[in-house]
């Protein structure tokens, strides 16, 4: 008897604040069938985050015991706390032909495709700089200072926008969230689509 093909490993990366979770979760409700990993983070909770929901928040030391245990397929520090991906429970859910997907920074994408080439990656851009401060701010969710650490180190996110097969711009919410679940069908039907590269709103967004 033949193996039932695996599910497609999909990796979504974006600077803080472009959208990427919100998109994310609308993406989901339209596409039921993938699955979410949650990772886990030493970073504190926000108010109304929940253990097991949104992370598995752990302290540094058992993040790091479990560094050594080599439970992650991936991990990164990510604005000055650790987040890392748990090996077991992606290749479980792909074993049994299910899609995941994977919300992470570039450097645990690029630990992904050099594990799992066949990952389908995608990077989020917003339309402009301000937008982007724009929405960390409005998200109201982090410390001025936290909000300005992810705004300076947006820019090194970006600069590795081109790494990545496709590239969405989350202009309008409705666009971005088609453009994502299009990807999503094209990926399926094995039918890879012809994608804009968005090279000078990159050098834009990359420009002091
Ligand atoms: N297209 C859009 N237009 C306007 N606001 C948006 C749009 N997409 C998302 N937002 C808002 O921007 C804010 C940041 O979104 P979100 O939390 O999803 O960002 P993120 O990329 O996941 O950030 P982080 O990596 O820090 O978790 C939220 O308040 C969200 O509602
Ligand atoms: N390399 C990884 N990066 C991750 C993981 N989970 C989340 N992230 C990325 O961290 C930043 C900040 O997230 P936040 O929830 O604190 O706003 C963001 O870019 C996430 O995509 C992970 O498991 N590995």
């Amino acid at each position: 008897m033949s193996t039932p093909a695996a599910g497609t490993l999909f990796v979504v990366a974006a600077p803080s604040g472009a959208g990427k979770s919100t998109l994310v979760n609308a993406l989901l409700e339209r596409e039921p069938a993938i699955s979410l990993s949650i990772s886990h983070t030493t970073r504190p909770p926000r108010p109304g985050e929940e253990y097991g929901r949104h992370y598995y928040f752990v302290e540094r030391a058992e993040f790091e015991r479990e560094v050594a245990e080599g439970i992650f397929l991936e991990h990164a520090e990510v604005h000055g706390n650790l987040y890392g991906t748990s090996r077991t429970t992606v290749d479980g859910l792909l074993a049994q032909s299910r899609d995941v997907l994977l919300e992470i920074d570039w450097q645990g994408a690029r630990q992904i495709r050099a594990a799992k080439p066949d990952c389908v990656s995608v990077f989020i851009l917003p339309p402009s700089r301000p937008e982007l401060e724009r929405r960390l701010r409005g998200r109201g969710s982090d410390a001025p200072e936290v909000i300005e650490r992810r705004l300076h180190n947006s820019r090194e996110e970006i600069a590795h926008a081109h790494e990545f097969d496709y590239i969405v711009v989350n202009d309008r919410f409705e666009d971005a969230l088609d453009d994502l679940q299009a990807i999503v069908h094209a990926v399926r039907l094995r039918s890879p689509l012809q994608w804009a590269r968005h090279p000078a709103l990159i050098d834009a967004l990359l420009a002091p």
